[in-house]
């Protein structure tokens, strides 16, 4: 596997440059094309403003730049999560006023993550789409975030997740136009992986092809782990905007101790300034007081401070490096920290809380921290709990991180389960007895019946045979009841008419 020539973002260099190069979003594309030629043919479509819905990485911004580039229009990209957004729109669509659409110099405005709009702007914005001369385009991951009073206004084109085959016939151009060649297990791990995602895909085969194959296993070994935190660091380690950098974080099923190790281990490679390098370290070790702080008050408030620290505070510390970056895993951190046995431990719990307390993956790490504050501190409700998720010993070792603590909760815990066997064995005992009692009733009554019989001389297959005969005699009665209507209902026609 040969090292590649530059460090410039495959994502960049390999994005289509023309719609026709963009893969598996045929309708989307007619949607958009059939829009944009409105505007051109002088008749503005009834939406003036089109919101691009999809998942990230389907071809959503690559779509505006070929659009501007086939059909001559410049591209305005701003932020919704840009203060200045509306100041700059107004500006723009104001100047459309005195803009030819026909012209050389027309103007396409872009706003990127319009799911980040902030309510108090919306109202504006959605004025400003009323008032403009030329074409909006927003695009947004969940198209049912985009406040209302805008997604009113704009034609919604969805955008599919690719499918696993697109995402691998896409590499395999990627590795041509390179000259390099990787083993197929591994683009189909990549593949696999990315999940609809063609951005994640080509991070991760650049990733792969920089570091070599043996790394190659590695890194793709953690990505089994750790499946978004290559992306989401990748995403904050590109922006410099503090809110855009606090969500690229969400999602990441880690607690926040491990995500800063990840920060922590990947901020050298990121800043090249030693100043910068400085701040965005102090920002990390901000964030590492207070999730000692939430640690040892169990207020897990704080750790949303904490996140914001290591996300926004990282962010902004200075200037980033240009181009590609590669994340590595926090091995060496990590293997001081938490064993491989640790790491099971902690997954086999936390599975049990998902299902057995019906959370999402997130929810329940949550929950598990909690549940070591009550572990350390309430050894009879923990002695519940372990009983509530058939926890095993190890297990809740593992919880309460002291042995002579997980001694006693267990102890509390067996006894809870000798309760639950005795009181489950004594309900067991009165409900034999009730069914005893029924039958020894049940019985009596026969044996009861029986002699009455024979005192009258009367016997059982007699009896069976009556019983038989008066069961015709009544399926007999029935039958006439239904037919009975019927015939009275002719007769009595008959009758009138005889009448008459
Ligand atoms: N349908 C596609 N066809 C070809 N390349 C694609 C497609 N989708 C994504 N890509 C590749 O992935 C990269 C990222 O795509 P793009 O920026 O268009 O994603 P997006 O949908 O706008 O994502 P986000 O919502 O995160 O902004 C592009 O540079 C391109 O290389």
């Amino acid at each position: 596997m040969a090292m590649p020539s530059s460090d410039v973002p495959w994502v960049e260099k390999y994005r289509p440059r023309r719609l026709s190069e963009i893969v598996n979003q045929n309708k989307a594309l007619e949607q958009v094309r059939a829009w944009i030629e409105a505007w051109l043919h002088g008749n503005p479509p009834k939406k003036k403003a089109l919101l691009l819905a999809g998942s990230p990485g389907t071809g959503k911004t690559t779509t505006i730049y070929a659009l501007a580039r086939e059909y001559g229009f410049e591209v305005i990209e701003l932020n919704a999560s840009d203060e200045r957004t509306y100041e700059k729109i107004e500006r723009y669509v104001q100047a459309a006023y005195t803009m030819d659409i026909l012209g050389k110099r027309r103007k396409l405005i872009f706003l990127d993550e319009s799911d980040n709009i902030e309510p108090s702007g919306a109202r504006e914005i959605a004025k400003l789409i009323d008032k403009a001369r030329n074409p909006i385009i927003m695009s947004a991951n969940h198209y049912w975030e985009v406040p209302r009073e805008i997604r009113n206004k704009a034609q919604i084109v969805e955008y599919k997740r690719l499918s696993q085959r697109d995402i691998m016939k896409a590499l395999i151009r990627i590795l041509k136009a390179e000259g390099v060649t990787v083993p197929k297990e591994i683009l189909q791990e990549i593949a696999k992986r990315a999940n609809g995602d063609l951005r994640a895909a080509i991070n991760d085969l650049q990733t792969v092809v920089s570091g070599g194959i043996e790394d190659a296993r590695e890194v793709l070994a953690y990505r089994d782990v750790e499946k978004s935190v290559f992306q989401a660091l990748a995403q904050l380690f590109a922006t410099d905007n503090a809110k855009r950098a606090k969500l690229a974080v969400l999602g990441v099923d880690m607690f926040p101790n491990e995500l800063l190790q990840w920060i922590d281990e990947n901020l050298p490679y990121v800043y090249y300034k030693p100043e910068d390098i400085a701040r965005a370290y102090e920002a990390l070790s901000r964030a590492d007081i207070y999730l000692g702080r939430a640690q040892r008050t169990g207020n897990y408030g704080l750790w949303k401070y904490a996140t914001d620290m290591m996300t926004a505070g990282v962010a902004v510390a200075g200037v980033k490096k240009k181009g590609f970056v590669r994340i590595y895993p926090p091995k060496t951190i990590k293997l001081l920290t938490e064993s491989k046995g640790e790491r099971s431990l902690r997954d086999s719990v936390v599975k049990k809380i998902m299902s057995e307390m019906h959370m999402a993956k997130l929810e329940a790490l949550e929950t598990l921290n909690i549940l070591k504050a009550i572990f350390e501190h309430n050894p009879d409700m923990a002695a519940h709990f372990v009983v509530f998720l058939d926890l095993s010993e190890k297990e809740v070792e593992f919880i309460v991180g002291d042995k002579e603590k997980a001694k006693t909760i267990w102890g509390k815990s067996l006894n809870i389960h000798k309760r639950l066997k005795e009181e489950r064995s004594e309900l067991k005992e009165h409900v034999k007895a009730a069914v005893e009692t029924a039958e020894v009733k049940e019985s009596e009554e026969k044996v009861e019946e029986a002699e009455e019989l024979e005192e009258e001389g009367i016997s059982e297959e007699e009896l069976e045979k009556a019983e038989e005969e008066m069961e015709a005699v009544e399926k007999e009665k029935k039958a006439e009841k239904i037919d009975k209507p019927k015939k009275k209902g002719k007769q009595a026609t008959l009758f009138d008419f005889l009448k008459k």
